[in-house]
């Protein structure tokens, strides 16, 4: 298995002074201590983990726990821009095929990454509204100047795949809102990007279309292998569409491991609460 991400003793903290927060949770000084009397959020502390090439990594948690935090630091966004990082989040670069350390990259080289490698897909998938769908989809194909054959090919392919190929020339306002997400959906893996960064992209959904776009997903996933890393609360999401499981709590990693690992062997009583609401759902469950 190719490590696309390798995450060591990675914290984040939020607020002015970072360099006294390092040094306070160096001395020992807990998350809530350091809030309390220093005004600063540790929102990741002390992760450790991989991501692998072509895997769903879901992180799950409460709110709160630090998932949308992690999340931005795997391009970069949190850590650079907003907030502080310390220790390494080493990426393999596609184009060099070399490891770099996102925290230390050049920020020249860190936004080509983010243009052409690792994409973020919010929670509203931001379509436009004077565009029809085959042209939403076909948008970050037109910004990579694929030429109208093959784009037409590869957007009518995925909107098969999210059952909108009759839909193609209508605009977004024509469409519900779960339809309006599947076209997002496939727009995100037209992208030339081999990792989407995926923020709880279905919360808003009702519980029947969402299930529906969690089966499209995997369809999609199954066909064209991104490596994902995909934000949820909702512990059945991530079971039913995770390759593995990172559980977070207080900005750390509780556990880490495929859906049946943190079911059979919960590493704590806080994992373990999450598995009991869904026992006896799933069919590796005896
Ligand atoms: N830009 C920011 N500035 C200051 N503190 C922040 C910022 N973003 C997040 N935080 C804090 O970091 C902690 C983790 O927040 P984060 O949004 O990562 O949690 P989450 O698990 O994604 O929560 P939710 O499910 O509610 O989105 C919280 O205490 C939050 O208040």
């Amino acid at each position: 298995m190719i490590e696309h991400f390798k995450i060591e003793q990675l914290d984040l903290v939020f607020g002015k002074n970072s360099k006294k927060v390092f040094q306070a949770l160096d001395a020992g000084q807990s998350r809530e201590h350091i809030h309390q009397e220093l005004k600063h959020v540790i929102a990741v502390q002390n992760v450790n983990f991989s991501v692998y090439k072509s895997e769903i990594l879901v992180i799950m948690g409460l709110s709160g726990s630090g998932k949308s935090s992690l999340l931005r630091c795997l391009n970069g966004m949190n850590g650079r821009t907003i907030g502080k990082t310390r220790g390494q989040i080493l990426y393999l670069d596609a184009e060099t095929n070399q490891r770099i350390n996102l925290i230390e990259c050049p920020k020249n080289h860190l936004r080509k990454i983010r243009k052409h490698q690792v994409s973020m897909v919010f929670q509203q998938f931001g379509l436009m509204p004077w565009r029809t769908v085959s042209e939403n989809v076909a948008f970050p194909l037109e910004i990579q100047g694929i030429k109208s054959t093959e784009r037409i090919k590869q957007v009518e392919e995925k909107l098969e795949i999210v059952g909108l190929a009759k839909w193609k020339s209508h605009y977004p306002h024509e469409l519900s809102g779960g339809m309006q997400q599947r076209v997002g959906l496939a727009r995100a893996f037209v992208t030339q990007a081999d990792v989407l960064l995926m923020d709880e992209p279905f919360s808003a959904l009702d519980p029947l279309i969402r299930k529906q776009l969690q089966d499209e997903i995997l369809e999609l996933q199954q066909k064209f292998k991104k490596t994902i890393i995909f934000v949820t609360h909702d512990f059945s999401e991530a079971i039913k569409i995770g390759s593995r499981i990172a559980i977070m709590d207080a900005g750390k990693i509780l556990q880490i491991g495929t859906p049946q690992d943190i079911i059979e062997n919960p590493a704590c009583e806080n994992v373990k609460r999450f598995t009991e609401d869904i026992k006896g759902t799933h069919t590796f469950l005896t």
